[in-house]
This record gives structure tokens, C-alpha cells and sequence, in this order.
């Protein structure tokens, strides 16, 4: 064999080879060496081709380095997967799935996709292996306990079987689920001729812990079911040679000298300008990657400043730990209202904030004491400055508001001004479906000279026309600051539940005057979970925020724009 280069301008190199050829028609073996050092011959003789018969004149194939690798560790008649090829290229599996895919554009091989399941035992399952399934116990020690022939009370075979909290239910319900005998007003009876060898979960579970495979689906989708084993699905791809790509190797495919990424080499050298870049096929299937991304729910928090921003709001910033002042006092919420205990509220075991400004804490001591506003009354209950001082964690981010309007965030405001803030606030809550310890408040405010009803709900209507939300209904509702009050609902697309989503009102001249503000200001607290919910359809708070949320929602859930 014997090649002369004639051309070699960038990306273009003629060869001509003279191929010694001897019974051409016959099968070739696909080389799997470098062509350079390919011997050809053929199958049914296998004499070095030494006559020369005739010579070819032809340009070779030109492939990049990995394609090139790729494809001369296939086989015609040996289907290779990823894994192999990976092995026998030294390639990283990302780089034979971009070269398969490519080579496969080429027509050069086929790719074929299998799904292979695992199943790997959790470690509840691991810990029936030695233990036993509970229910087994249960069954052993009911048998013990002479529930064969009657009626035994449960808490004493329960006792027996040394079973506690959770494994007691789970005992119990597979027990009768697999007819080990009955339960029956406390007292627990069990079958005569039952053989717990012949439990094919129990059988399933030893076998997969040994490594050897279980075919039965239904004994696989119970030991699911029951949260002990774990599937997982992956795609295995392998690779064949097509007869094109073999007719192609035989005749010798060359390496290409194309770059796939631009490096600082080629840049500093000026060489990129010479270079063939391969070309990017952006719809190769690759292996997934996880990277980092944002979560849907800042996503959404995004998209509603961004809303907001849009519309002349401006963004305000200020403590999550602030002093009760800021978070109650100033809003005109009494001493003794039952929200400023410990069941609502987390107070920090901190030293008391000291710089409440004097004027303020006067005039908010007056308003709660005697009163502010033309008809203002007061409380005349008790108002300590000691209680004020304490640090919470903010419960609602309308300390926010008090801090702006009272001047000392920004200095004095002058209307018209409208502010929000989407941040976090904390409360003592029961956790359940529509309720977390932690949430975020879509906190805003306008100050102007005359406002009313009508200017709040025209705000609410065009805000959430913008999350497609147009079916708003207000409920009266009472707040210490604001008068009047308005709840806010939403119906939800999948349940068609009405779900409370906001609070809002214009504030009280209680609250105002002390702040020193002397025209209106409309108020609002939204919750942007709640928004999630009605936006994404969740049933759940907990399926989109915080330690319970599926992995993969958060890994392909599209930041909803
Ligand atoms: N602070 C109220 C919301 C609100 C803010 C401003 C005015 C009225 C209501 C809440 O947390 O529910």
C-alpha cells in the first residue's frame, strides 16, 4: 500500500491509493487498527494480498479523531454498546454517544436503544433480609403465641414480635393482605397451614440482594409498592456497523483534521483561521447532565418582580430578623393580639434592636395608647417598649412597608410612590398542603393622594391577568392596619378548589400618622406559593418547595415564563 499526498490545503487532502486487490466481491473484515497500518485480506485466503491486480485511484473518507475511533471498534455482525465502545476507545461515554450519533447521520452505523431496569434494594428492604418482613414475624409470633387455634389479643403477639411504631401497620396490613390470618376487634388469629418459605416477596427480596434478577413484574411492583426496592430505567445504546460503513472502512477512512472546540492555543496562534471546525449537531441525543439551574420557584419569583418592575414598582429591601416594632407595633397590632405569641411568631434569642427612632416609638406608643386619626381610639391596653425591641423573625414582610413609609429605609417619600418586595417571611404554622414554616410574600404598596377600593382591585386584576389567573374574588376581612381589608382567591385549574392567595387593604390612619405619612396608601401581602400552585396546577406546597419536592420536577420543570 502505498499513498502520496497531492493536495493538502486546510481541510482538503487528496489521496491516491494503490490497493493490491485480490477477489474483490469477497467479504473484507472491517479493520479494526489505524488504516495506516491495515493489512487487507481476504477471508477465504488469507495470503497477504501481494498481486497486484489492479490499482485504484480513489479520495478517502475523512472522519474526526473520535468518530474515526468509534467506528473502527464497531462490528459488522456484533452489535457494541456504549460501554464497550467507551472501553475499547478510551473515549468518555458522552464522546461515543455524540460520535455514534454522528457516524449513524453518516449512514455509516445504527444505533439501537434498549431500556435495562436495576433494582437495588432501599434500606428498609435491606433491613427485612435479616430481620424478616414484619408481617412474618407477626405470623411467627402469633403462632407462638397459640393464635392458630383462637382468637390472641394483639398488643401481646404485637409484644412478641417485638414489633414498634411504624413496622406495627405495616406488619398488620400485609399480614391480612397475604391471608396470614384475621383481625378482629384487637385480637388476631392466624391461618393453620401457612409456609413463609413460600413467600415469593420475601424470596424476591433475598434474591435481588444475592444479585440475581427477579422477573416476576407483579411481585417487583408490589416490593415497589412497598418502598423496598427502587428501579431505575436507563437507556443502553449500541452501535452496528452498516454495510456502507464497512464498505467505507475497507476502502480506509481517514482522520480528519478538524478541531471540535475552539482552544486558546489555536487562538493565541492565530491557527483558527485556518482550522476546520466540525461541524455541531445539536440534535444528537446525549447523556443527560444535571447541572445547577434555578429553582421554579425563584424562577417565579423572577418573573413576578420582573411583572412588577414593569409596571413602576420599585424594590425594597430590609431585615428577615427585625425588631417587633417594625413587624407588629407599627402596624398597629396591640401588645396582646393572640398573632404576637410564641404558637405564631419565632422570636430569636438575641440581645433587643436599641435604634427604634424616638419620634416613631412616641407616635406609635400614642396611636396605640389613645389613639391617632380623626376618630382614633386606641386600645388603652398596655404597650411596653421592651416588647417592641424584641427581635423575631418576620412573620410578614409588611415590616418592610412600615420601615419605607416611616422614612427610615429611603428618607422621607413624597407620593405618588409604589414599592413591593418578593421575599421570605416565617411563621409557626402547621405544616400541611398549602402551608410551610417559610414562605414568600409579594409584599407592595402605593402611596397617592386618593385612593380607593377600586384602584386595589384594578392593581389585583391586572397583576394576575398577567399569570392567566382572571377569575379574582375579593372577601371583606379585618386587619389591625388596613381598613378596609380584602381577601383575595383564586380557583385552582385542577381541583377547582377557591384558594386564598392574598390579603391586602389601605392602611389605617393608626398605622399612617405615626409613620408620618398624610395621604393613602393601599396595601398588599400575596403568597407566591399559592400563585405557584394556581399557575402549575400543584395540589401540594410541598410538591414545589422544600426537602419533599421530586428531584426530577426541579431538574426538568421549565421556569414558567
Ligand atoms: N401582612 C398581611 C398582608 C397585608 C399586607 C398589607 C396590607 C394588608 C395585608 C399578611 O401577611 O397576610
Amino acid at each position: 500500500m502505498d499513498r502520496q499526498p497531492v493536495a493538502s490545503r486546510s481541510g482538503v487532502r487528496l489521496f491516491y491509493r494503490s490497493l493490491t486487490v485480490g477477489g474483490l466481491g469477497d467479504r473484507l473484515r472491517p479493520p479494526t487498527k489505524p488504516t495506516s497500518q491495515v493489512t487487507l485480506r481476504c477471508e477465504r485466503n488469507w495470503e497477504p494480498l501481494s498481486e497486484q491486480h489492479t490499482v485504484l485511484r480513489q479520495q478517502l473518507m475523512e472522519l474526526p479523531s473520535d468518530q474515526l475511533a468509534v467506528v473502527e471498534a464497531a462490528s459488522a455482525d456484533d452489535r457494541r454498546t456504549v460501554e464497550q465502545l467507551r472501553e475499547e476507545t478510551g473515549l468518555d461515554t458522552a464522546a461515543v454517544t455524540r460520535a455514534a450519533f454522528e457516524l449513524e447521520a453518516e449512514g455509516l452505523v445504527a444505533v439501537t436503544e434498549t431500556t435495562d431496569e436495576s433494582v437495588s434494594l432501599t434500606a428498609e428492604g435491606e433491613s427485612y433480609l435479616d430481620a424478616g418482613l414484619p408481617e412474618h414475624r407477626l405470623y411467627s409470633a402469633a403462632v407462638e403465641q397459640g393464635a392458630e387455634e383462637g382468637g390472641v389479643s394483639m398488643g401481646q403477639v404485637v409484644g412478641a414480635a417485638d414489633l414498634d411504631g411504624e413496622a406495627v401497620d405495616i406488619a398488620l396490613s400485609n399480614f391480612a393482605r397475604k391471608g396470614y390470618g384475621e383481625i378482629e376487634s384487637g385480637e388476631i388469629t392466624a391461618e393453620a397451614d401457612v409456609d413463609l418459605n413460600d413467600d415469593v416477596e420475601a424470596a424476591a427480596l433475598d434474591a435481588l440482594a444475592a444479585g440475581e434478577p427477579v422477573a416476576d413484574e407483579d411481585v417487583l411492583d408490589q416490593l415497589d409498592r412497598r418502598g423496598l426496592i427502587e428501579r431505575a430505567e436507563r437507556t443502553v445504546r449500541s452501535v452496528e456497523l452498516t454495510d456502507a460503513g464497512v464498505t467505507e472502512l475497507m476502502a480506509g477512512i481517514e482522520e480528519a483534521e478538524e478541531v471540535d472546540r475552539l482552544t486558546p492555543d489555536l487562538l493565541t496562534s492565530g491557527e483558527w483561521e485556518d482550522v476546520e471546525f466540525a461541524d455541531y449537531n445539536v440534535e444528537a441525543d446525549a447523556e443527560a447532565i444535571d447541572g445547577g439551574k434555578m429553582h421554579p420557584l425563584r424562577g417565579m419569583a423572577e418573573r413576578v418582580k420582573e411583572v412588577l418592575v414593569g409596571t413602576g414598582f420599585e424594590e425594597m429591601d430590609g431585615p428577615h430578623a427585625d425588631a417587633e416594632f417594625w413587624i407588629n407595633d407599627a402596624l398597629f397590632m396591640p401588645q396582646d393580639h393572640p398573632a404576637r405569641t410564641h404558637w405564631d411568631q419565632f422570636a430569636l434569642d438575641v440581645p433587643p434592636m436599641d435604634d427604634l427612632p424616638d419620634e416613631v416609638r412616641e407616635d406609635v406608643e400614642a396611636a396605640h395608647r389613645v389613639g391617632a386619626g380623626p376618630d382614633g381610639e386606641g386600645y388603652h391596653s398596655p404597650w411596653g417598649e421592651e416588647m417592641a425591641r424584641q427581635v423575631d423573625l418576620r412573620g410578614h414582610t409588611t415590616s418592610l412597608s412600615a420601615r419605607h413609609l416611616a422614612g427610615i429605609a429611603q428618607g422621607d417619600l413624597e407620593p405618588p410612590q409604589r414599592f413591593f418586595s418578593v421575599e421570605k417571611a416565617y411563621r409557626n404554622d402547621e405544616i400541611d398542603a398549602t402551608h410551610l414554616l417559610e414562605f414568600f410574600q409579594i409584599e407592595g404598596w402605593v402611596m397617592a393622594e386618593d385612593l380607593s377600593v377600586r384602584d386595589l382591585m384594578g392593581t389585583f386584576t391586572e397583576f394576575y391577568e398577567q399569570f392567566g389567573i382572571t377569575d379574582l374574588e375579593f372577601k371583606p376581612t379585618y386587619n389591625p392596619y388596613t381598613e378596609p381589608s380584602f381577601e383575595l382567591f383564586g380557583e385552582h385549574p385542577v381541583t377547582g378548589e377557591v384558594v386564598e392567595i392574598g390579603n391586602s387593604g389601605i392602611f389605617r390612619p393608626e398605622m399612617l400618622d405615626p409613620l408620618g405619612v398624610e395621604c393613602d396608601v393601599m396595601a398588599w401581602g400575596l403568597a407566591l406559593e399559592r400563585l405557584m400552585m394556581l399557575v402549575t396546577g400543584a395540589e401540594d406546597i410541598r410538591d414545589v418547595h422544600g426537602t419533599l419536592v421530586d428531584l426530577d420536577y426541579l431538574r426538568t420543570e421549565e421556569v414558567r415564563y
